[in-house]
């Protein structure tokens, strides 16, 4: 079975069973109908994926592992912040007319800082630095950037990461303030996964470990009952995804570079209620 389910089901159990009820709360989210969505939340919870061992993805329900490659790649190669740059609809609710979701993700990581070496963003002095100082402790990117939270439809969730270079791995830390546990934990957890490997083979690496360090794990109230649901199902092995060896370019990735084998799972839970 995969350990990434083996995760999952624990975190759930734990938020479950231990986590607290914010049930009356002033809560910001809300339910397409218009009322408050609640959640039972866990803070600091940390799981940690040994990449070299598998790729997390659960195999509980299928985790659309392209679709979050896409919205991955948007963010960390294309740099977008539009809309009409990704393949999904997920973000549709966060977009405005022009279909742009403000100065949040892909926009920060294409803002260009200076460094002693020059002008670059974020994601190419995470590169530059892989390739030229890999046993450094200073690679790392971070979009919460408070000065631009004004003009964000939606602060970011998912906002920092630090690599890490162990002997010959490469290992990182997805920093997350929030997560909705069931539309978007394995989400995340692959898409940083994916990232890893990226990064790892433009920059002469192997994967190593992906700790993701969440401050709010939680579960929606409607959620609760799919959930409990979801994490009684068996579970299989976790599928083989491998990445086209011949891109030397993290700017040459796209999905397609991606196989993924053998991906048994249970069946699919259809429309999720997104909390906005
Ligand atoms: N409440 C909430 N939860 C989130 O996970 C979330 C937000 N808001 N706001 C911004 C983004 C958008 N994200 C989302 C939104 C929807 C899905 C979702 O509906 N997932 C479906 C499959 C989507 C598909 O067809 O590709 C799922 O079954 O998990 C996932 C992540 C993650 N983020
Ligand atoms: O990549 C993402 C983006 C968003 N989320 C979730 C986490 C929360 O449930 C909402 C954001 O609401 P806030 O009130 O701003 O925390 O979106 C996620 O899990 N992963």
């Amino acid at each position: 079975m995969s350990k990434a389910d083996d995760l999952f089901i624990a975190m759930c159990k734990d938020i479950i069973e231990n986590g607290y009820d914010t049930k009356g709360e002033k809560v910001r989210p809300k339910w397409e109908d218009g009322t408050s969505a609640y959640t039972i939340k866990r803070f600091g919870v940390v799981n940690r994926y040994n990449l070299a061992e598998e790729f997390p993805a659960i195999t509980l329900r299928k985790t659309y592992i392209k679709s979050a490659i896409d919205e991955l790649l948007w963010i960390w190669q294309k740099k977008s912040n539009n809309v009409h740059d990704l393949h999904s609809h997920i973000w549709d609710a966060w977009a405005d007319e022009d279909g742009s979701i403000g100065k949040a993700y892909g926009y920060q990581l294409g803002v260009k800082h200076k460094y002693k070496e020059g002008m670059m963003d974020q994601v190419d002095r995470v590169i530059y630095d892989l390739k030229n100082n890999p046993y450094s402790r200073r690679i790392m990117t971070n979009i919460y950037v408070h000065q631009d939270l004004s003009e964000m439809n939606l602060y970011p969730c998912a906002y920092s990461v630090t690599f890490n270079v162990t002997g010959n791995k490469l290992n990182a830390i997805l920093n997350q303030r929030s997560q909705d546990v069931l539309a978007a934990n394995n989400w995340n957890v692959v898409q940083y996964a994916a990232l890893v490997y990226m990064m790892a083979q433009v920059t002469g690496f192997e994967p190593g470990e992906l700790v993701h360090v969440i401050a709010d794990a939680h579960i929606y109230d409607r959620h609760i009952p799919i959930v409990e649901e979801l994490i009684s199902r068996p579970t299989y092995p976790a599928p083989k995804v491998t990445l086209n060896p011949d891109v030397k370019d993290f700017y040459d990735f796209t999905v397609d570079d991606f196989t993924i084998e053998d991906y048994q799972t249970g069946p699919q839970i259809k429309n999720i209620p997104i909390a906005v």
